[in-house]
């Protein structure tokens, strides 16, 4: 019995349906294409299982994973499946890499859509913003055509992407498609979906009305007992917006009701949210402790779940907690609080405008390549000129000639202009903006090509992964400003220490990472050290303090690790917390005793 019967046998019958469909999927994908149903409606039981127990498609996925398949478009689906539970289960880099095989392959087209569609929500939470803009026009190019609950799902997804990256405008215009569409083939999640973007958008916009106010309230009613998340979603807009027109008191009686449901729901963006805006409500009608009390729990909830984003809800919690404070005469808090606040605000205006860089590329890229269009027609009209002048001869069309010369050179340097633009706007949206150094998906996406080259020339590469020392005391002894200037100083050490053809980045908060390509282990410990040491001698009396600072550091290379880009993450970031728990400021390498005995027993 394989591995995979025995763990069918076990299963409850309970669960036998949809398991059935599941395996369906994946054992006859061959054989399918002889009987009624097709891939698309294979997708469809697919779906329908991870969207009603996505821990039950978790478990089946691994018995998926395990099947031969017989062509090319069963192997792109069960693509498809695996990426969709890597990005369950957060292995985002895992689910890009099953994407795009699917993309890459010869699937039939509304799977390829269907997997772009996938993958663009995935990089707009990677904050890749490029990739999902360039994904979805992609996808919306070719949605005329497609099957109605298809291109269903390309306008909903096209205008939630929209909407996270702050273009109201286009998601408005992409949700009115839809409507043409929706009623008759939508279903309930996909209505209370499409319900809570529409009052995003709308919010977004300062388009809520009464009749849209009306259609939020509907729509919450209908969806709160099947799809409470969408219903609440929605709803949250429906009262902001009340907020925001100062109707507290009714905000804040609406807000009491839910408030249960929510919390019991776990979603923390949402929680978070919804306790900000209860603290608004509660300001509003002048019960200021309380209204403390959740911009407190607002602000808990958000940096204990969501550390790395920053949203306006969380914002205005921090705001409102140091204008409450300052009220009291708590002037030291208020302060804190007020300084908090200028960081993220800082934090988030760095977000929004590289959302709007990312923009600005792929619709630049588009408009390049009309411009190259329009130069090619130019090309050919100037060809029939010239034809036409060999026949005429005449003396005043050379002129025409003449004139039609200047007009291609104008053409010419006109697309010079935007090509350079467009590199210019491209090499901002690789580079952190704090440090200079590559941002985490330049770095990732550099260093993978980094590591296909050196393995086919079998080349080494060295690896250096380091953290900052204890770096949340500087930032709460001396301020924000001084933690950045630590890291922009850290990264200049890092910039005079690497080669040219040396690859460094900053991964997030106080991590940075270095590839160093034709480099052994030994040089690279060496590197490390030179780091290292240039780090802890910064002289900080620029600041206005003296202070000390350091980092830890793990080693590895190839010779170790292997050309994995995520085997040699892992192994450095082992080294790495081993250096810290060892005291901090030192370096430590992979033991490759220790490698080579996991890889005895793995
Ligand atoms: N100034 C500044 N601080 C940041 C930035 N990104 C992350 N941080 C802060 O970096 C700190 C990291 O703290 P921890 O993860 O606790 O690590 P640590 O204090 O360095 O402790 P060890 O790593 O154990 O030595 C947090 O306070 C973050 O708020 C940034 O861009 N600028």
């Amino acid at each position: 019995m394989t591995p995979g019967k025995k763990k069918l046998k076990s299963r409850s019958i309970t669960r036998s349906i949809s398991k059935f469909s599941i395996i369906l999927v994946g054992i006859l994908g061959g054989l399918l294409k002889a009987t009624e149903i097709t891939y698309i409606e294979e997708l469809k039981i697919a779906n329908h299982l991870r969207t009603t127990n996505p821990q039950q498609f978790l478990e089946q996925i691994d018995y998926v994973a395990d099947l031969q398949l017989p062509d090319e478009e069963n192997e792109a689906l069960r693509n498809y499946l695996l990426g969709y539970a890597a990005a369950l289960k957060g292995n985002s880099e895992q689910a890009i890499g099953y994407y795009h095989k699917v993309i890459a392959s010869r699937a039939h087209n509304p799977l390829i859509i269907r997997t772009k569609l996938a993958l663009a929500n995935l990089q707009v939470l990677n904050k890749d913003y490029a990739a999902a803009l360039e994904l979805i026009k992609n996808v919306l190019a070719s949605a005329h055509g497609q099957e109605d609950s298809l291109r269903n799902h390309i306008y909903q997804v096209a205008a939630i992407v929209y909407n996270e990256v702050g273009q109201y405008e286009l998601a408005e215009q992409t949700l009115s498609n839809l409507t043409q569409i929706d009623n008759t083939v939508a279903g309930l999640k996909d209505k209370c979906l499409l319900a809570a973007v529409k009052a995003q958008t709308w919010y977004e916009l300062s388009k809520i009305n009464t009749e849209e106010a009306a259609f939020i309230d509907t729509s919450y009613q209908n969806c709160s007992e099947k799809e409470p998340v969408y219903a609440l979603s929605a709803k949250f807009y429906g009262l902001a917006d009340m907020i925001r027109s100062g109707r507290y008191k009714e905000a804040s009686s609406e807000i009491s009701n839910q408030l249960k449901i929510v919390e019991e729901l776990g979603y923390s963006y949402l929680t978070a949210g919804y306790y900000t805006l209860n603290a608004l409500s509660l300001s509003g009608i002048g019960d200021q402790s309380s209204a403390q009390l959740y911009a407190d729990k607002a602000i808990e909830t958000a940096e204990k779940n969501n550390r790395d984003t920053v949203t306006t809800w969380l914002l205005e919690a921090y705001y409102l907690n140091s204008q409450l404070l300052k009220e009291k005469g708590e002037m030291e808090l208020a302060l804190e609080f007020l300084e908090e606040y200028l960081v993220k605000i800082n934090r988030y205006k760095n977000d929004e405008s590289s959302k709007q860089l990312a923009y600005q590329l792929v619709e630049h890229e588009t408009e390049s390549k009309q411009q190259k269009i329009e130069q090619l027609n130019q090309q050919n009209l100037l060809l029939k000129l010239e034809q036409d002048l060999a026949k005429k001869e005449a003396v005043n069309n050379r002129l025409v000639l003449a004139l039609a010369l200047v007009l291609l050179g104008t053409l010419a340097f006109w697309s010079y202009r935007i090509k350079r633009h467009q590199i210019r706007l491209r090499k901002q949206s690789q580079t952190d903006q704090l440090t200079g150094l590559s941002s985490r998906h330049h770095f990732y996406e550099t260093a993978k090509a980094i590591l296909q080259r050196s393995e086919s020339e079998q080349q080494d590469v060295g690896f250096i992964l380091f953290d900052m020392d204890h770096f949340k005391s500087i930032n709460d002894k001396y301020g924000h400003l001084i933690g950045d200037w630590v890291l922009q100083n850290t990264a200049e050490v890092v910039k005079t220490s690497c080669r040219q053809n040396d690859l460094a980045g900053r991964l997030g908060g106080e991590e940075f990472a270095i590839f160093l390509p034709a480099c052994n282990l030994k040089k690279a410990q060496q590197l490390a050290e030179i780091c290292r040491k240039a780090i802890s001698q910064v002289d900080t009396t620029e600041t206005g303090y003296r202070f000390d600072i350091s980092a830890s550091f793990g080693v590895t290379s190839t010779e170790l690790s292997g050309y994995d880009l995520m085997d040699l993450i892992a192994d450095a970031d082992k080294a790495m917390y081993s250096a810290k728990s060892k005291g901090r400021n030192q370096i430590v390498v992979v033991d490759s005793f220790v490698k080579e005995f996991e890889q005895l027993i793995s």
